[in-house]
């Protein structure tokens, strides 16, 4: 795998906000030369630019030359017309890389040169901290060297999963790219109620923050699935036995309505493709 100091020319990212932004930090973590990086936006996050101006990453640069990766990190409703503003500045050998929700590979292709090399793929927030995971496709003319170099720029900020099939990504969306939203509802939702049952808010919500917290790493760290770790907390005819049945019911505990959440998500998706 290549190392990041190892990509060749420039990567400019367009769009550093959130998503944009975390994997910029990730890169310049790994070895990014801040010099081989350049920044397009005409309003980063205040947390951004200071990381722009701490590390002398140009913003908003007027020349350079066509960058090696172009990576593309804008609301995908703004797209057409960034992209149309951006694509000039790409070559012939400029690799693609959006991470945009709903923005395919036709579209994405419809706005470069034919023949463009684009990888189209869905990371998520976890990645501010070197925990996302990233679904990612490459279009036909994406080099092997290219599919490793993004490889390597998606891995700064956690996991990677490749695809052959681009439906695959509207789907990853609804799991792993709106994912954390759902946990963090999780947590909210669970301080609530432990509110409302009667505990002081502030106690609720510190043990809220720590469950969801110390679960997934346990999930993370144990390697055992799972369904495993809740059947290790579940005692029969116990205090959690209680919980699951109302949780687990077939027609209105979390199953069916994580299934309508995600089918919502994917049709959004979908939507967004434009
Ligand atoms: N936030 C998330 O959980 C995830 C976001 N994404 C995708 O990442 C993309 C960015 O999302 P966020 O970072 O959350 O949004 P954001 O709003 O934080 O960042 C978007 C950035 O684009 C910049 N921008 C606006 N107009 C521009 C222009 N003309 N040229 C260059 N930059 C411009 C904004 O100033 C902002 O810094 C979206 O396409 C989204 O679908 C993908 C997976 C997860
Ligand atoms: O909500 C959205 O559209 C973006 C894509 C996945 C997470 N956030």
């Amino acid at each position: 795998m290549p190392v990041l100091s190892d990509i060749p020319g420039r990567v400019l990212l367009v769009g550093a906000g959130k998503m944009g932004g975390a994997m910029l930090e990730g890169w310049l973590g790994l070895g990014l030369d801040p010099a081989k990086a350049a920044v397009i936006d005409p309003g980063p996050p205040p947390e951004v630019a200071a990381l722009l101006e701490g590390r002398g990453v140009a913003l908003n640069p007027l020349n350079g030359g066509p960058p090696s990766v172009m990576v593309v990190a804008v609301k995908p409703q703004v797209a057409p017309e960034v992209l149309a503003k951006v694509a000039p500045l790409a070559g012939a050998d400029t690799l693609v890389v959006s991470v945009m929700a709903g923005r395919t590979l036709a579209f994405l292709e419809s706005v470069f040169p034919a023949g463009t090399a684009v990888v189209r793929s869905i990371p998520n927030t976890p990645a501010a901290i070197g925990r996302g995971v990233t679904v990612a496709v490459a279009n036909d003319a994406v080099t092997d060297v290219q599919r490793r170099i993004a490889d390597a720029l998606l891995r700064a900020t956690g996991g990677v999963e490749w695809v052959e099939d681009e439906d695959m990504i509207d789907l990853a969306t609804a799991v792993s790219g709106s994912g954390p939203a759902y946990v963090f509802l999780l947590a909210e939702e669970l301080a609530k109620a432990g509110a409302a049952a009667g505990l002081p808010a502030d106690l609720a919500d510190r043990l809220a923050r720590q469950t969801v917290a110390g679960a997934g790493e346990l999930i993370a760290r144990s390697g055992i699935e799972p369904g495993v770790l809740r059947q290790n907390v579940t005692s029969p005819n116990g205090t959690t036995a209680a919980a699951l049945a109302v949780l687990m019911d077939a027609n209105r505990g979390f199953g069916p309505l994580l299934a309508e959440a995600v089918a919502a998500a994917a049709r959004r998706s979908r939507e967004l493709a434009g």
